[in-house]
């Protein structure tokens, strides 16, 4: 098992030595900060048999990248060898043991749709406590409201709960509306499908702390009857492109999922033919950060603001960002670590990943001056939760956006028009031997592996196609775009032969019928 794009991930059963083993790291790591440390039970977007488990740094941020390699062999030892490894980490890290540790943990037990996280949320504490960790279980949250929490408490506000949550994004949502369009689209229907997780609740909260008179939000797929993630939730609506099972949808209404933990964000609509248009992670990002110059240009403030891609990221959305836009945009690897790393080295950095998750970050070290003379600017960093990605927090942000631009989900979704793309995935012996390189774009082992992609991709106009080992699957992912939907599902069904026949592929060949793709 390895700690791979975000955190430890798969089948909960079996899984409990590796919660039991992170309760003793996140101990070991609080007592080397000096700080709380937030541990997080979930397996997102994952399928409600899988279950997961991530560390929170004392900002709120991932886990450091240096320990991701210490959690790896901490959780891979025997039994009979891990004291031995626990010591080797003491030793290694300098770690003060005699210092308090102190961590605060999300429970996941979600009813009865995740049966398997009390017993494992248990495990963490179990490992926590052996280090004698104090934990104070702040029960059923969203990850990015553990994040916010930790933060805060770490920040110096030790009584920080959920409560503080609502009552701080309600108030930064109803400070940002434009007032005299207070009546405008913000105040029409935004439905959304809560991928029958925890932010179904949590949402509800929040939409209650606003008031039912500003924001008018529908819960869909709450979790009363569905499964988790089940035909539903943002990576469902994003890779499949189209709405979750049993919502019926009206032309150019707004839709919206969350993943399961309800850090990703994702809206969608029907044009006038009942084509259904999907405004994904790029198009948010392209919202924010052309809402963000835009501001800046009015207040004459002259910060570098840049957007932080994936591969991932749409052809045309680039495009317009650079082109049209003339916005900065860096690429980094897959995963919300990098992106937020990189999003730190501009004065103001928005990344998105494609599937909806992403924020806004600011530099703390500029001035108040430069941070507050635009009031609009200020008023709309309140509303962004800065630790990670937040769908809650996004979701206030685009719609609070839309109202003060006065926009319908129409005049967003035509700022670019999305080149045609096909996700697919791939089964091999060992993912591991796919090794990549410039940002995960190019493939460098098997050598002969990138060479067979360039072939063809040149045969299709505008194409553009990668390969990489899934960090939270077993599996090879195969991305595809081109001029038409035809091309981006024949170059994905091209490009997974391709990877099935030199990446050592088993069993049945990827094979796309029609326009479905069955590798999926
Ligand atoms: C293509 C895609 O959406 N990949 C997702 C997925 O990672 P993989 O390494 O591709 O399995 O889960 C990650 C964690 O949620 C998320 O950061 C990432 O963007
Ligand atoms: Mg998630």
């Amino acid at each position: 098992v390895s700690y791979g794009t975000a955190g430890f991930r798969g089948n909960a059963s079996g899984m409990e030595y590796v919660f039991f083993r992170m309760g003793m790291l996140a101990a070991l790591r609080s007592k080397l900060k000096e700080a709380a440390i937030g541990v997080m039970v979930t397996a997102s977007h994952n399928p409600e048999h899988d279950n997961g488990v991530k560390l929170i740094d004392p900002q709120g941020e991932m886990l450091a990248q240096s320990w991701e390699s210490l959690a790896t062999a901490l959780a891979n030892v025997t039994n009979d060898q891990l004291i031995e490894q626990l010591k080797q980490i003491i030793d290694s890290q300098k770690i003060p043991l005699s210092n308090t540790s102190f961590m605060l943990i999300h429970v996941y037990i979600n009813n009865s749709y995740k049966p398997s996280s009390l017993s494992l949320s248990r495990a963490v504490l179990d490992g926590a406590s052996a280090f004698g960790a104090t934990c104070h279980d702040h029960g059923l949250l969203t990850t990015p409201q553990l994040h916010y929490i930790l933060a805060c408490y770490n920040g110096g506000d030790i009584k920080v709960d959920e409560e503080h949550y609502y009552q701080n994004y309600a108030s930064a949502f109803k400070a940002l509306l434009n007032k005299k369009l207070m009546n405008q689209p913000v105040t029409s229907p935004v439905t959304v499908d809560c991928a029958n997780g925890v932010g179904a609740a949590k949402l509800t909260k929040l939409a209650e702390r606003i008031g039912a008179n500003i924001i008018d939000i529908v819960v869909y797929n709450d979790g009363q009857s569905g499964k988790l993630n089940e035909n539903c939730g943002a990576d469902y609506v994003k890779v499949q492109q189209r709405a979750p099972a049993g919502l019926n949808m009206e032309p150019f209404h707004r839709y919206a999922s969350f993943d399961g933990d309800a850090d990703r964000l994702i809206y969608y609509t029907l044009d006038s033919d009942c084509n259904f248009i999907l405004l994904d992670g790029d198009k948010i990002a392209a919202l924010f950060a052309t809402y963000i110059r835009d501001n800046l240009k009015k207040a004459s403030i002259n910060l570098r603001l840049g957007i932080i891609q994936t591969a991932y990221a749409n052809g045309n959305s680039t495009n317009f960002l650079i082109n049209q836009q003339n916005i900065e945009i860096a690429c980094t690897p897959t995963g919300v670590k990098y992106l937020h790393e990189k999003a730190l080295t501009f004065d103001i950095g928005v990344y998105f990943e494609a599937n909806g998750h992403g924020t806004v970050t600011f530099d703390p070290n500029k001035s108040a001056e430069e941070r507050f003379a635009a009031k609009k600017l200020k008023l709309f960093l309140d509303i962004i939760n800065q630790t990670v990605g937040d769908a809650m927090c996004d979701l206030l942000a685009v719609e609070a956006i839309l109202q003060d631009k006065n926009w319908s989900v129409k005049e967003w979704y035509r700022i670019y028009t999305e080149l045609p793309n096909r996700q697919a995935k791939v089964q091999v012996a060992d993912r591991r031997i796919i090794e990549t390189g410039d940002a995960e774009r190019k493939v460098i082992l098997p050598s002969m592996l990138q060479p067979a992609i360039d072939e063809l991709v040149r045969k299709y106009p505008s194409g553009r196609s990668f390969v990489r080992p899934s960090g939270t699957e077993d599996v090879v992912r195969v991305y595809a775009e081109a001029n038409t939907q035809e091309n981006a599902d024949d170059l994905a069904q091209q490009v997974s032969l391709a990877v099935y026949n030199i990446g050592g592929g088993v069993g049945k060949k990827p094979l796309f019928k029609g326009n479905k793709c069955l590798v999926n």
